[in-house]
């Protein structure tokens, strides 16, 4: 049987289900490992084998940066040079709609020259199916793409036959990773996702694009992990709004972002979090760094 192993990268504008389909397709039960993958071309974001290969999910740099124009973000010449560079691209649209930044995102894909499979997310919303053909169709005329596939990455709908049409596009090869290993971020990496998710999704456009999570400590202690994580603002007034009320806010966050880890790292979390503040001059990278993380 013909084993198949190569890099996927997962394009469309904000909000359109990347992550949720990633996930999806990856499934829950992420064993994360902190080796490093020796002689890789891309950042992996997740592995998933299956019977007949191997899909490589990469990130693509500049697509998820938060902030800036994210027309422009889809042109940045990192994100390009990725998307040229991998095997198969999956453009996420959203039923039934084709905004101008799907626009962009579709020029960016046409420049880049990969097959690409148009993946059409969210068809779970769409009370009246019939007008699914029409949209396919008139995707369809605007490139031609490997395949174009309706699916719902939150329920899960249509994401079989999605594997199997992209195991198909990726070449010939054999497996790069062990069978086991679905990433190969850090745990550390992981811990500042999770954090920054909880962040996001309590404050949502409150929170300044500017904040960022830090992780200045991760210790194995015999089994349960200790992290401390440091949660940097631009103003005083946004630390304000991060802590809450007698720190409730905070706490609830901190909460709720330890109970993701551990479910994630399959084991007992001690987090504590600090909210600090940075002034202007220090979103200078070396000066940041000069500041240290260990005071507080
Ligand atoms: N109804 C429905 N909602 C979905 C589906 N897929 C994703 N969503 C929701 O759409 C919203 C955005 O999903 P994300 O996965 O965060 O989108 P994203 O493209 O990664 O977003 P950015 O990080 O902003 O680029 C979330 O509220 C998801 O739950 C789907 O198939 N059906």
């Amino acid at each position: 049987m013909t084993n198949r192993c190569g890099y996927i990268a997962i394009v469309g504008r904000p909000n359109v289900g990347k992550s949720t389909l990633l996930n999806r397709l990856l499934g829950q039960k992420l064993a994360i490992t902190s080796h490093k993958a020796q002689t890789t071309r891309h950042s992996i974001l997740g592995v998933k084998t299956v019977d007949g290969g191997q899909m490589l999910f990469v990130d693509t740099p500049g697509i998820h940066a938060r902030g800036g124009s994210a027309l422009n973000r889809y042109l940045n010449r990192t994100a390009r040079a990725t998307l040229a560079d991998v095997d198969l691209v999956l453009l996420l649209l959203e039923a039934p709609r084709f905004t101008s930044e799907d626009e962009l995102a579709l020029k960016a894909v046409i420049a880049a020259g990969r097959p690409t499979i148009a993946v059409v997310n969210k068809i779970d919303l769409m009370r009246d199916k019939t007008a699914l053909l029409p949209y396919l169709g008139a995707l369809g005329r605007r490139h031609a793409f490997a395949d174009i596939v309706p699916v719902s990455a939150r329920r899960g709908d249509q994401l079989e036959r999605l594997e199997q049409l992209i195991l198909a596009q990726l070449p010939e090869a054999d497996n790069l990773f062990p069978d086991d290993q679905l990433t190969d971020r850090s745990e550390r990496f992981f811990a500042a996702e999770l954090l920054r998710e909880q962040l996001t999704r309590r404050y949502g456009e409150e929170l300044p694009y500017q904040t960022t999570v830090e992780i200045e400590r991760f210790e194995d202690q015999g089994g349960r992990y200790l992290i401390h994580a440091l949660i940097w603002v631009e103003r005083p007034g946004q630390k304000a709004i991060i802590i809450g009320h007698r720190g409730e806010a905070l706490k609830a966050a901190a909460t709720q972002a330890r109970h993701a880890m551990q479910a994630l790292f399959d084991r007992p979390v001690h987090l504590e979090v600090w909210v600090k503040v940075k002034d202007s001059w220090s979103s200078d990278e070396a000066a940041l760094a000069s500041l240290g993380y260990s005071e507080r």
